[in-house]
Order: C-alpha cells, then structure tokens, then sequence
C-alpha cells in the first residue's frame, strides 16, 4: 500500500485528491498539510474534505510529516511547491507535482532537484489533455506553416497564472512539431493596430470566468477551412485521479523527472 502526504489539502484539488485517495485501495492517506496560519490547520484531514474523520490532523510543516509517506502529492502555489521539491530532494521522498506557473529558475532548480528523488511534473494529469498533446502534435506536422495556430484556454475566476501551464505545454508542442522557437514565435495578448498576423506565430489567449474547471482549444485556421482540437474538464476529479495514478506509478522509479507521458506509457 502505498502512503501519501497531501500538501494543500484544504485547496481545490487537495480537497479531490484526498477523495480519490479514499476510493483507491492502493494507496491512503499517512498525511496532509496545508499553509502555515490556515484556518484547516489542526482539524481532521477527511473532515476538512468532507468525508468522515480519517484521524488525520492537517498539519502545517512538510518537515514535520515527511517522515510518514512515500510520495508527497502537491498542488499548492509555486514558491510552496519548489520549498517542497527541496524537502523530497534531501529526504529522497517521491513527489508529484501538479503546481503549474513554476518561474523558469524553479524550473531549472527542479530539474536539478530530482536527480536525488522521483518525481512526476505535469501541469496536466488527464488522460484527455495528454492524449491532445499527441493529437496537436500529428495535426501541426500534417498541415505545417500554411496553417495559423491558435491556443485559447479558459479558467475559474480564482486562477492566479497566466496562461495555464497545460496551455503552454500545448504550444511547446505545436512549437517543436513545426521547428518553430516559442520564445520567438509565442504572442499572448493582442491590442490595437498590430498589422496582419505573422505567418508563425502561435496565438496563446486567457479567459477567466465563473467556476469553469479548465477548457483548451486548439485551433489550426487555414484558407477554406479549421481545424480545433478541444479538450473540456468537467470535474477536477480527472486531474485526482490522474495524480493518484502517478503517485503509485512514481514510489518505483529511479531518481529522475518524469512527466504524464511517462505515466500513461505515450511516451515514443
Ligand atoms: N496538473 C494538473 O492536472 C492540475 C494543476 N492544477 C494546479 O494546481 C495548483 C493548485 O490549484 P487549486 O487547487 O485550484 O488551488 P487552491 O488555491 O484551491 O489550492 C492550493 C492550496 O495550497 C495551499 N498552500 C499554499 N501554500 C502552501 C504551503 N506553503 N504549504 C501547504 N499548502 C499551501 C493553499 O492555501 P491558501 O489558500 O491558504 O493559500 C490552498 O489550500 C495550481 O497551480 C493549478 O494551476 C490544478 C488543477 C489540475
Ligand atoms: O488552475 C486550474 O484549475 C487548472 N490548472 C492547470 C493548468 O494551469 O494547466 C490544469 C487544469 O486545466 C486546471
């Protein structure tokens, strides 16, 4: 069995991850933490989700817990999150990080990190969005630069980064399947009198509204026709169930960064 620590247990994901937990019989609960001064702090880890009483207290030191499970599931912010790579490096604990908005130096420290412990990093853990990222990549090489690409993804009110990390990936994707530079090619915001689109670059556009739980299209717009490949989440349990699934999958893996591609088998 293996035993997992929730970070950000009281969030919007710890709260589904601890659910999908509960519904597996490979895996439970050994601990759960949330910030330090948050109000989960102290009460039970399955009262704070809506379950019954696991006796679980919700503490709020990783360094206190870590010592407990085998893999650390994370979907927290992304200063809490590289703090915490930090702690799984030095302890050689497995993690799972689902955080996205991870600056690029946390990135290049994270790497760095999971030479002493595994660790699966996805900014998505659908098997839907992981399947996209293939079909995105079949779609840009068939129809190469006669067609303009397009990224439009969609998020709840309460999202803090922009654009979504699974938005991002898809247009690294798209990117490297039509040997494009991202930081080159990539426009994120368009306002005024800009001139005709340039043929290559990658549109990636933000919506923020209401409680939607995470949309991505992506669009291949040619003359005479388009092309859109749309992923819609409809529960965050998608994203659970896949963290769940990593974190079994990664207690065995050697020391290294792994991502849902490695997860699902996709990888070529
Ligand atoms: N990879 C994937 O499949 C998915 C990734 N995400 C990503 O997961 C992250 C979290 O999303 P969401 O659950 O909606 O966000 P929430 O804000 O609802 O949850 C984050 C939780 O982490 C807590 N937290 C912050 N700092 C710490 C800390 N130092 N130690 C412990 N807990 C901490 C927050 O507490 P407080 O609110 O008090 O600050 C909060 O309870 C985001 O980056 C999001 O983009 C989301 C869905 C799917
Ligand atoms: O913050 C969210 O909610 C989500 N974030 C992830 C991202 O940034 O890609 C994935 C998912 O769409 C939900």
């Amino acid at each position: 069995m293996v035993k997992a620590i929730i970070a950000g247990v009281a969030g919007r994901m710890g709260g589904r991850i601890l659910h999908a937990i509960h519904a597996d019989d490979g895996i439970s609960l050994a601990a759960a933490f949330e910030r330090p001064g948050s109000p989960a702090v102290g009460a039970d880890a399955g009262t704070v989700c809506g379950l019954a009483p696991l006796g679980v207290t919700v503490r709020d030191r990783l360094e206190d817990v870590i010592g407990l499970g085998d893999v650390i599931i994370d979907f927290t912010f992304h200063e809490a999150t590289i703090a915490h790579a930090r702690l799984a490096a030095e302890h050689a604990r497995a993690m799972v990080i689902g955080t996205t908005g991870l600056t690029r130096d946390e990135m290049a420290e994270l790497k760095d990190l999971a030479a002493r412990f595994p660790c699966v990093q996805a900014p998505n853990m659908s098997v839907g969005v992981n399947l996209l990222y293939k079909l995105v990549e079949t779609a840009a090489r068939v129809l190469g630069d006669d067609y303009d690409v397009e990224i439009v993804e969609a998020h709840h009110r309460m999202k803090k980064d922009a654009p979504s990390g699974t938005a991002l990936q898809l247009a690294r994707v798209a990117a490297a399947a039509l040997d494009r530079d991202l930081e080159e090619t990539g426009v994120y915001a368009r306002h005024g009198m800009i001139g005709e689109r340039t043929r290559k670059e990658i549109g990636i556009q933000t919506v923020r509204a209401g409680d939607i739980v995470g949309e991505h299209t992506v669009l291949f717009g040619g003359i005479g026709e388009r092309i859109e490949l749309v992923h819609r989440a409809s529960s965050r349990d998608t994203f659970a169930r896949g963290a769940v699934r990593a974190a079994k999958w990664v207690v065995s893996r050697p020391p290294g960064l792994y991502d849902m591609q490695d997860v699902l088998g996709l990888k070529d």
